[in-house]
């Protein structure tokens, strides 16, 4: 059995398969994510909650283990597209990495290119992400001294009218700039601990669930480590995103949220991996 086997090879897996296994890790994220996003969300808007944890018990008390997944198709059928053309986008960036280097496409990835691929990622996925997130964004503050919004059809209707098609993607340079150094950290972190994990020599389909999950699961904590999340929507520019925040609220706004979007981090990313790599075995064990 050849050490070369636990190394990560550039062009071993199509780009369908990518695309489909994204979007199985996608489906896997929200299934472990939401109940994370839903106590957040709870607690953001009501002080009955002391935890996250005093939340989510008194949710599965009050409606049973259904209760903390209700309105999960939205961010359902938000996240599988997003997280196939995630996927999809480090399959193509790595495919890219390898023409680039003149090597072979049965050469091992080197870090560098790994990362380049992990940035790269960011790119496809903003261009679904940034509408959405606009959008969300709208429906947040709906009501709250502005616009009020039925739905995302009546936002999505106010921002064509208001704005035009670009209006679709105000805050794609920030969105770009919390994702791809984000998006670095994901699959840098995710490669290089799945790789400290697992003894040399491993075949793919021998690689324990266990270093999936851990390494998933970092991959998550490294992600949000480094996207710090901008309040998009409410600003002219990129600029006045920071100046107002820093000035208004001191340069600890600028990690707003971050202790909920770690808690959800770890299972939800080591769930979505998971899915990528399960998903992609059953793939690979019928075609
Ligand atoms: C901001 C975001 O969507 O992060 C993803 C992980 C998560 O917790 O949702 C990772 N990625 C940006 C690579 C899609």
């Amino acid at each position: 059995m050849s050490a070369q086997k636990t190394e990560k090879k550039a062009v071993e897996t199509s780009a369908l398969k990518s695309f489909l296994s994204g979007g199985f890790g996608g489906m896997s994220l929200v299934a472990a994510g939401y109940p994370f996003d839903l106590a957040k969300v709870r607690m953001q808007t009501s002080s009955e909650y002391k935890s996250a944890l005093e939340c989510l018990t008194r949710t599965i008390k009050a409606d049973g283990v259904l209760g903390l997944y209700r309105g999960m198709f939205a961010p359902l059928a938000g996240a599988t597209p997003v997280f196939a053309l995630c996927f999809w986008g480090y399959n193509l960036g790595q495919k890219i990495a390898v023409k680039f280097s003149g090597n072979g496409e049965n050469s091992t990835l080197t870090t560098g290119q790994i990362l380049f691929a992990g940035g790269f990622s960011a790119v496809p996925t903003t261009i679904l992400m940034t509408p959405m997130e606009r959008i969300k964004c709208l429906l947040q503050v709906s009501g709250q001294g502005g616009v009020s919004y039925k739905g995302p059809t009546d936002a999505a209707k106010y921002i064509y009218r208001t704005a035009g098609f670009r209006g679709f993607y105000t805050g794609t340079v920030l969105t770009l700039l919390r994702d791809v150094p984000g998006s670095v950290a994901y699959f840098g972190c995710y490669e290089l601990v799945k790789k400290a994990l697992i003894p040399e020599g491993t075949p793919k389909e021998k690689i324990s669930t266990l270093a999936i999950v851990v390494a998933g699961g970092l991959a998550g904590v490294a992600n949000w480590a480094v996207a710090i999340t901008a309040p998009q929507g409410k600003y002219a520019g990129m600029r006045d995103v920071f100046v107002d925040l820093v000035r208004n609220e001191g340069p600890k706004a600028l990690f707003k949220g971050i202790g909920p979007a770690m808690l959800r981090a770890f299972p939800a990313n080591a769930a979505c991996f998971l899915g990528v790599e399960l998903s992609l075995r059953a793939m690979n064990s019928i075609w």
